[in-house]
């Protein structure tokens, strides 16, 4: 559905080069939300710009629908461009029309005659919650009303694709959640394929099904998120679920950071290396989160001496607990 290839983009400045992508591929099939994510800096806004081709990469391809962006002229990606819907982080809403005017506005451009987009527009304002404030304009409405507006214009030429740049990253935790919730369900009834950039782990955690995480202009993680939650050692794991720290771990020789999910019980678990082992481990760190209606968990456990490790490693291992020695 999206296919990125070795992408790679050099700015110059004068005799300098800035490498901001250094070959990022993706593949995302139809229908997923796939999450990048990265701090600042590392080349979310340049792959935004590079996805649509608004910016020419230096090489690589970009292929939505079969068809090679990076192949195409201007005017013909101008039409090409239309598959794929783009939400802001400042939704750029015009002030001066009405919100149903604004999701209108993609299908003046494309000329769709005026009944069809009357019907149009009241469809999409329907399907983001909004079917009775068509006639408000941006400023009498809340931050994440205008998003939901801004969402409802990126669906309104039919894309396959909505490229959502940070769109919750000027809203409260409670917005926040409803629209990633409306990225959902916009998914789930259109089929649409999303890719969401945000700096923001826990927008991850919520809203995608899988993830890169990109750092210095290139991913040094990619998978389903479930994985990335259940991998010990990666650092999406440690940026998705942090460790609330319990207990001091001076006691302990050895720590060990184990990760698990669905019916493996952390405390369970403890109990039982306590009676098979007969060893002293106590959770030094631990936390619980829920990711599309599984728990997953991580615990930082800590052993007093003389604990057999290698046996401990290969009982977590066999009851499908990773498990990472910290030291
Ligand atoms: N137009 C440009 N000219 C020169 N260098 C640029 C340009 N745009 C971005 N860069 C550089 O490319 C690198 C990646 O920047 P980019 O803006 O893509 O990162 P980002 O992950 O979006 O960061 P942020 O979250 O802060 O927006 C940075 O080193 C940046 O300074």
């Amino acid at each position: 559905m999206i296919t990125v290839q070795d992408l790679r983009k050099v700015y110059r400045l004068g005799s300098r080069e800035i490498p901001a992508l250094r070959g990022v591929s993706l593949h995302i099939p139809r229908g997923e939300i796939h999450g990048v994510v990265g701090p600042s800096g590392a080349g979310k806004s340049t792959l935004v710009r590079c996805l649509t081709v608004v910016e020419r990469p230096t090489s690589g391809s970009v292929t939505v629908d079969g068809k090679e962006l990076t192949a195409l002229g201007e005017r013909e990606l101008r039409t090409a461009r239309r598959s794929i819907g783009m939400v802001f982080q400042n939704v750029n809403l015009l002030d001066n029309r009405t919100a149903a005017q604004n999701v209108a506005h993609p299908l003046e451009l494309a000329r769709v005659p005026r009944e069809r987009r009357k019907e149009r527009v009241a469809e999409l304002l329907e399907l983001v919650g909004l079917g009775d404030r068509g006639a408000a304009y941006p400023s009498q409405l809340s931050g994440g009303q205008r998003q939901r507006i801004g969402i409802a214009r990126a669906l309104a030429a039919e894309p396959s694709v909505l490229l959502c740049d940070e769109p919750t990253s000027a809203l409260d935790a409670r917005t926040t959640h409803s629209i990633l919730q409306l990225i959902r369900d916009v998914r789930d009834r259109l089929g649409v394929t999303v890719i969401l950039i945000t700096h923001e782990p826990a927008v991850v955690k919520e809203a995608c099904d899988s993830v890169s995480r990109l750092h210095d202009g290139r991913i040094v993680q990619q998978g389903p998120v479930a994985e990335a939650l259940t991998a010990p050692e990666s650092e999406l794991a440690h940026d998705l679920l942090p460790l609330v720290t319990a207990a001091s771990d001076a006691h302990a020789e050895d720590v060990v950071d184990i990760t698990f999910s669905g019916d493996a019980k952390g405390t369970e678990l403890l109990s039982q290396l306590a009676r098979r082992f007969d060893v002293d481990a106590r959770i030094v760190a631990a936390t619980v989160e829920t990711h599309r209606g599984r728990q997953y968990g991580r615990m930082r456990l800590g052993f007093g001496p003389g604990a057999p490790m290698p046996q401990i490693l290969e009982f977590l291992a066999g009851n499908g607990v990773a498990a990472e020695v910290v030291r």
